[in-house]
């Protein structure tokens, strides 16, 4: 298997991310829909494609099928219960998310502390794991999915395309629904570190996905930010199909 023919796609519920095998790890790149996917695909000399979805599976099938006619291998990754010497703590490994298995999977690569990996994105979830166990996790609505909740379920509430830096108070509807969303995020992140601090005196917070920028301003020296842990967990099925 030739690493520049191997592609890893991460399918989440409001966008798709894909780099090849042997690019670099930042060098990710995001598109809005299925159609920007298909035409790079049409044009790449792949022989196999690596592919986690946490979104509708029409998406998954058309990708399956253009593989099929294109003679590309196709390889969706489901959730195990355990992996590259991670257990799962899901009694029903089915029911967690593939990408959030796949960020542990990225993670686990990136430290041997105890650590959460928080993945920003429509949700924001956080996944606890020490000594290659997973120790549970959360799901919380994220930053762009709760300005839609709040916005949904109020009249006089509107929002802008304000993504703040910094958490600051505000004096503007605009301005308190950004920062407010803001808070709610960072406050996630603050609760996994209270929780982590608790457990294990020596441990690292990993984040990762859309909204990773939201959350540089809470982060401390312990923190590690990756552009893409998703992907960084498919790489290391592709690697391990391709070198044992
Ligand atoms: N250009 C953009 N288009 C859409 N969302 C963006 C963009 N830039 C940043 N975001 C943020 O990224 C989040 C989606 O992150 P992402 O990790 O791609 O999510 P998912 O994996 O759930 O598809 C959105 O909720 C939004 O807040
Ligand atoms: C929690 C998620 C929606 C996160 O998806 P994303 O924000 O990356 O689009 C996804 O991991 C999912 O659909 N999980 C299934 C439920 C579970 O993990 O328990
Ligand atoms: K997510």
């Amino acid at each position: 298997m030739q690493t520049n023919s191997v592609l890893l796609v991460d399918i989440g519920n409001t966008r798709i991310k894909y780099r090849l095998l042997n690019d670099d790890a930042d060098n990710v790149t995001t598109v809005d829909d299925l159609s920007a996917l298909i035409t790079y695909i049409e044009a790449a000399p792949l022989t196999h494609l690596y592919i986690a979805n946490v979104g509708k599976p029409a998406v998954e099938e058309a990708l399956a099928q253009l593989c099929n006619e294109q003679q590309i291998i196709f390889c969706a990754v489901k959730t195990q219960s355990d992996a590259f010497g991670i257990t799962n703590s899901y009694q029903n490994p089915q029911k967690m998310g593939v990408d959030r298995w796949l960020a542990i999977l990225g993670a686990a690569k990136l430290t041997d502390k105890p650590f959460a990996v928080i993945d920003a994105g429509t949700a924001v979830t956080v996944d606890f794991v020490a000594n290659g166990q997973h120790l549970g996790g959360w799901i919380a609505p994220g930053f762009h999915t709760m300005k839609k909740a709040l916005l949904s379920n109020t009249t006089r509430v509107f929002e802008n395309e304000t993504v703040p830096e910094q958490l600051m108070a505000a004096s503007d509807t605009e301005e308190c629904v950004a920062m407010g969303c803001l808070a709610a995020l960072q406050g996630v992140f603050w609760s996994a570190k209270r929780r982590l601090n608790n457990q294990f005196k020596e441990n690292v917070i990993i984040f990762t996905g859309g909204d990773k920028k939201l959350l540089t301003s809470a982060c401390d020296g312990d923190s590690l930010s990756a552009a893409n842990l998703v992907i960084d967990g498919l790489a290391r099925y592709a690697e391990k199909a391709s070198f044992g």
